[in-house]
């Protein structure tokens, strides 16, 4: 069977970045540089004031306390250019440096002597020694014009805005959101919760679950829908789902053995090219993976509740990411809390809770690993992952962990019981 290493990069090597679109920084929240960004301008753009108070020429000397000197003038922020001579001048925070002045003394560090008939100071006595420098804000010291200041493959967030805004960038290149479509096959399910349930129905669960993911992993939804197990009808979500400009389709169940599992024969039947059919992991092992005659993906996700999680979480979240640009995800590496072992010579992706005590991470393997129960999905904070030949762990030793989705880490402390 093929191993999880060998199908990811199957995954990989089939999900291409997708176009480059231009777009204003304020609506490409969310989206993945597709390009870097270089800074225009330096950034702070000139030298200014980090307090409010004087600002003295120092000229490479400590100025000592006690010094007297008298003030000549005043900068505000947004103040154009201004030069100094000889003496102080009054300046605000953020406001430009006076041409010929270097270091500033805050407020606090100075003894008003005299003030004029508007109260203005008009002349100081250093409360404290001011070292060159003092207070300045160097032109470029945060950016310098021509740097590097975002990088390519960042999903734009508050933190870029913030770099992005300080630059003056009118538009970026990012790449569109992923399209995904979401089929649920089963005729036990039911979506309407206000329905009651009939004997052998239940309601659908993955429907919403994978997509409250989808959203949660920058991607978008553009279709939604639950089919019978008619091949017939299944096909005809499918081809909404592709006119509904899907890049990857995701369907939940019908990919194993039962005489119902129709899902591999009705994709083969419109000239599906499927790549892997079942890796080596659990839960999930029934897996499939393709490409649509027209070039989208197909994720066959199997329906049990934490194995469609997994392959969502751990196969197509990696396309995802590579669609949009971004790099492999890398995982946080932690002891384990408690020891644990398995019978399968499998991977294993597990339900983890990453805890903090005394200062130190660690990931515990939460009880309740059947691929049927959905409670645990709500315990647990993060993914373990134990690799095929490793069979019995003990507290202490080594795992990978990853983030309930792969733009999420672990939220730490939460009351999860
Ligand atoms: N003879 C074998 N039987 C099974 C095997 C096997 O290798 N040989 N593999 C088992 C494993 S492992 C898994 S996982 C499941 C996968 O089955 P399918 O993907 O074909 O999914 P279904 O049979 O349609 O459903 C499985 C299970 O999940 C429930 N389900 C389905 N969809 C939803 C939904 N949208 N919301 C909530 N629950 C859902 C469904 O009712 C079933 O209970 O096969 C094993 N069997
Ligand atoms: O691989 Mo199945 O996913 O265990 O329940």
């Amino acid at each position: 069977m093929l191993s999880y290493e060998d199908a990811l990069a199957v995954v990989l090597r089939e999900a291409r970045a997708l176009p480059v679109e231009r777009r204003a920084p304020e609506d490409a929240q969310g989206l993945v540089l597709a390009e870097p960004v270089d800074s225009g301008v330096d950034l702070p753009p000139f030298d200014n004031s980090a307090m409010d108070g004087f600002a003295l020429r120092a000229a490479g000397a400590v100025l000592a306390a006690g010094r007297e000197f008298e003030v000549r003038g005043s900068q505000v922020a947004g103040d154009d250019a201004a030069t100094a001579g000889e003496g102080a001048w009054e300046i605000m925070t953020g406001a430009r440096m006076p041409e010929g002045l270097d270091s500033v003394v805050p407020i606090e560090r100075v003894e008003i002597l005299e003030r004029d008939g508007e109260g203005r100071p008009r002349l100081i006595r250093l409360a404290a020694d001011v070292a060159p420098g003092d207070n300045v804000r160097l032109r470029a010291e945060d950016i310098a014009r021509g740097a590097l200041a975002v990088p390519a493959g960042r999903r734009i967030g508050a933190n870029e805005r913030m770099v992005l805004a300080s630059l003056g960038a009118t538009t970026v290149a990012v790449r569109r959101r992923v399209r995904v479509a979401i089929i649920n096959t089963g005729r036990e399910l039911v979506d309407d919760p206000a329905r009651p349930l009939a004997s052998g129905e239940i309601r659908n669960s993955n429907g919403p679950y994978l997509a409250a993911r989808v959203e949660a992993a920058g991607a978008e939804v553009v279709l939604r829908e639950t089919v019978t197990d008619e091949p017939a009808v299944f096909l005809g979500v499918l081809e909404r789902a592709l006119a509904a400009g899907a890049d990857v389709v995701l369907s939940t169940g019908a990919v194993s053995m039962g005489r119902h599992d129709f899902v591999p024969d009705a994709l083969r039947g419109i000239g599906a090219d499927i790549l892997f059919h079942k890796v080596q992991i659990r839960p999930g092992r029934p897996l499939l993976f393709a490409r649509l005659a027209g070039g989208a993906l197909y994720f066959g996700l199997p329906g049990n509740p934490a194995s469609g999680a997994v392959g969502f979480r751990f196969f197509a979240e990696a396309a995802l990411r590579a669609m949009s640009g971004m790099t492999p995800e890398q995982p946080l590496r932690m002891p384990l809390a408690a020891p644990w072992s398995k019978r399968a010579a499998l991977r294993f992706h597990l339900k983890g809770l990453v805890e903090l005590a005394d200062g130190r991470l660690s990931a515990r393997v939460l009880k309740g690993q059947e691929s049927f129960k959905v409670l645990p999905l709500l315990l647990a904070n993060a993914w373990i992952v134990v690799p095929v030949d490793a069979m019995a762990l003990d507290a202490g030793d080594m795992v990978d962990v990853y983030g309930p989705g792969h733009l999420e880490a672990p939220m730490i402390g939460e009351r999860l019981e």
